[in-house]
């Protein structure tokens, strides 16, 4: 009580102007907000307020007001807000991503730690670097369409680790269901996607509302989701026909602990693998690659520097494996700079603060939703882009101030082997905060690896022969470049017979 009444002392973050009744939470940006939100800490700062309709939103627009609030007090950041429409109408609530912070998450959460842990994901790594090999026999096959060859080898990588399935075009019936349900949550995450997200009320109006009509869609298609391959693996399990190694195997073959059913047990891994497979995790590596290999088309200066360092310590007569990780320090600054470059999710992923707080001055009411504006920590590699290109430290720089003519769009993967300061690693921040930070993020960077370092040893990236490279990105919860040409030609003969040679040893 003296909590609540010590936070309700001090005023509420600065916002938008408002108006009666709707505050100024119209001000919110429903899709894409991330230049919005950054804009707007130009007038506001780094926290920025929006009310209205019975709704708070603040904005954390700088890394330090993250760290403090999601990492350093964890114990009242880390909920989610209930997403009324894809959470409650559309079922996704029971997900990982989006469970509130209490037992079930936790229960959840301790089944993804295992299954996702350093030494238990070592088993995949043959499995990544055979999906990396067809994506390269792929794009030399049919390199026009390298998005649907992506997208194929992200959603085969997370089917087969997570239920031990193969896919084998990129209309199979799982990868072609997982997109569209994908399209239909990465709309649906965002605070304000819906306006009945706003006004829960709403939740009872009749089925015929558009946004019921699409509520009722998204459930079933959510379902089915999480539980056919999941049954297809328990299936497996009873046929004593399990081909390969999977997470949802692995977490089957452990028992229940006392105080939990089996079918409870059993509804959690469900839940817990259909996390992995369906909340955005396919979709965030698919968006990484992307961005890396429009990336490569523009900075052709740096994709050479990366494949000589490849030739040079991985030689010529192999592909890169997993092995050769710790060797490629330049790769490795060229996936870390994708990361930076255009961050996958751009405004992370929401939570709630469950207490009345009181930050930097400011009241921060409980049920507050807080969105971490990952975007706005680009401008703090500013000064390591000077430290790179060897310039004098000035006055801005000390005073952490951007100059004018900072571009965050330059891809510099030397901020991060500068000899005296190195950037900032963008996996402190691309894979999220505290308590709720990513748990497939190990995973995750092994598949970047194995994918971009193959790409890089066998192909050439450049743009387009006819017209510009387009340069836009989605405006989704999970955002990358809109569709978009570039040539991806091998490097030579040899090379492309290297690439069809690996290809042919996969399992
Ligand atoms: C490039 C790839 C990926 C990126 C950039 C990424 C990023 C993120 C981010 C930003 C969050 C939100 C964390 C927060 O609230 O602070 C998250 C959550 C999550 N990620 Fe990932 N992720 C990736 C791949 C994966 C993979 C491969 C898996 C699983 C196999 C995975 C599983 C999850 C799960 C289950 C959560 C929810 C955690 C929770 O709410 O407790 N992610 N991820």
């Amino acid at each position: 009580m003296r909590n609540h009444l010590n936070a309700l002392r001090h005023p509420l973050p600065p916002g938008p102007p408002a108006r009666p009744v709707i505050g100024n939470i119209l001000s919110f940006p429903p899709t894409g907000g991330w230049h919005v939100l950054t804009e707007y800490k130009k007038t506001y700062g780094d926290l920025v307020f929006f009310h209205g309709l019975g709704n708070n939103i603040l904005v954390l627009n700088s890394l330090a007001a993250i760290n403090d609030l999601l990492d350093k007090r964890g114990e009242i950041y880390s909920d989610r807000p209930s997403f009324t429409v894809v959470g409650e109408l559309m079922g996704l609530g029971q997900s990982l991503p989006l469970l509130p912070y209490g037992k079930q998450w936790r229960e959840q959460r301790k089944l993804a730690h295992a299954a996702l842990s350093l030494s238990s994901i070592k088993k995949y790594y043959k499995i990544q670097e055979d999906m990396a090999a067809m994506l390269n026999e792929a794009l030399l096959d049919d390199p026009n369409n390298f998005c649907s060859h992506v997208r194929l080898t992200a959603g085969r990588i997370i089917l087969s680790l997570t239920y031990g399935l193969s896919v084998d075009t990129a209309d199979d019936q799982y990868i072609t269901h997982a997109e569209k349900t994908m399209e239909l949550i990465g709309k649906a995450t965002v605070p304000g996607a819906f306006l009945c997200d706003f006004i829960p009320a709403m939740r009872y109006l009749p089925a015929w509302v558009s946004f019921q009509r699409e509520a009722k869609k998204g459930r079933a298609m959510i379902e089915s989701l999480v539980t056919k391959p999941f049954e297809h693996v328990k299936q497996e399990i009873a046929d004593n026909t399990v081909l390969r190694p999977s997470l949802t195997s692995d977490l089957l073959s452990v028992r229940p602990q006392e105080g939990i059913s089996q079918s409870e047990f059993e509804s959690h891994i469900k839940w817990a693998a259909g996390s992995m497979y369906g909340a955005h995790s396919y979709e965030q590596t698919y968006a990484t690659i992307i961005c890396f290999i429009m990336a490569m088309a523009l900075n052709p200066e740096k994709q050479k520097l990366a494949q000589e360092e490849i030739d040079r310590i991985v030689g010529k007569d192999r592909i890169p494996t997993m092995e050769d990780r710790e060797l490629l320090p330049y790769v490795n600054a060229t996936i870390k700079e994708v990361l930076r470059w255009h961050p996958a999710l751009p405004l992370s992923i929401a939570r709630m603060a469950t207490k009345d707080d009181i930050y930097e001055g400011h009241t921060i009411p409980k049920g507050t939703i807080i969105v971490p504006n990952v975007w706005c920590v680009l401008e703090t590699y500013f000064y390591f882009e000077l430290n790179c290109n060897k310039s004098v430290l000035s006055d801005r720089v000390i005073a952490h101030e951007p100059s004018a003519d900072f571009d965050e769009q330059v891809f510099l993967p030397e901020r991060f082997l500068a000899p005296d300061v190195t950037a900032p690693d963008p996996g402190k921040w691309a894979f999220g905060f505290g308590r709720r930070i990513c748990p497939g993020r190990a995973l995750a960077e092994n598949s970047l690896f194995v994918i971009i370092a193959g790409i890089l040893s066998v192909f050439n990236i450049s743009p387009p022969a006819e017209g510009d490279l387009k340069v836009e990105f989605s405006p989704n919860l999970v955002s990358y470049p809109e569709n978009f040409k570039c040539q991806i030609i091998p490097r030579s003969q040899r090379k492309s017979a290297l690439a069809h040679q690996r290809a042919k040893e996969c399992l």
